[in-house]
């Protein structure tokens, strides 16, 4: 199972979350108290691993800013987090995740009009795009309703939340925001929880997870 922690603003968290076990890292360059600069982006990430994998999340943006950014920062995956048609995902050179609001299962089927490769669920609740820390009903994102993408699961997932998120969805990847966050601030002893119940360190008997 895998794991992105989004939001991320300060180079202090990026290297605790790696070390930690973190298989992804998001950076926000929409509209949000998350947001990141080009420039602070540009200095974490020239500290990560090369091959590391580096978000960029955005929400309705231009096509050549996006590419822009690329360029600049060496974010290597970006995630759509408007409503980007299929047209807008398409043509990148990078992999796409696109996201969908889950407000029921006929939610589910708009992932078949995307050929991205990546699919991530969030809820569609909450104040802004995305990073409300709202979930949604996962039954109707259980694992088989959802074919040929590559599923990220998000919204409202916690250390508390996530074991049985991931029972009964069978993401490929988790990603978490507001979950991993004290008084609105990333909080390293939170992400350390989040990863360690998802790689099942603290935990005994046998859950059966996809990997
Ligand atoms: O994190 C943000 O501020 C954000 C802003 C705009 C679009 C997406 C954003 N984050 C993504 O939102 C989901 C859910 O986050 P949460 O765990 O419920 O807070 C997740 O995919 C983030 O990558």
């Amino acid at each position: 199972m895998k794991i992105k922690i989004c939001g991320i603003t300060d180079l202090d968290t990026a290297i605790a979350a790696v070390e930690y076990g973190a298989d992804a890292l998001g950076f926000v360059f929409a509209e949000s108290k998350r947001r990141i600069t080009i420039d602070r982006a540009k200095e974490i990430i020239k500290v990560l691993p090369k091959n590391f994998l580096k978000i960029g999340v955005f929400v309705n943006e231009q096509k050549e800013t996006i590419e822009r950014i690329l360029e600049e920062t060496e974010i290597n995956a970006i995630q759509l987090h408007g409503d980007e048609s299929p047209d807008d995902c398409a043509g990148f050179l990078t992999p796409v995740i696109k996201a969908i609001s889950i407000g029921s299962a006929k939610d589910i089927l708009k992932a078949d009009e995307y050929e991205c490769e990546y699919l991530l669920l969030d809820s569609p609740k909450g104040k802004y795009r995305g990073g409300n820390g709202t979930s949604f009903d996962w039954g109707v994102a259980a694992g088989q309703k959802v074919k040929r993408k590559k599923v990220i699961l998000a919204g409202g997932l916690t250390p508390g939340n996530v074991i049985e998120a991931i029972q009964i969805v069978q993401p490929y990847m988790v990603d978490v925001s507001s979950g991993v966050e004290l008084d609105g601030k990333k909080d390293k002893e939170k992400i350390k929880r989040f990863i360690d119940e998802v790689k099942g360190r603290k935990r005994n008997g046998n859950i059966q997870i996809a990997r």
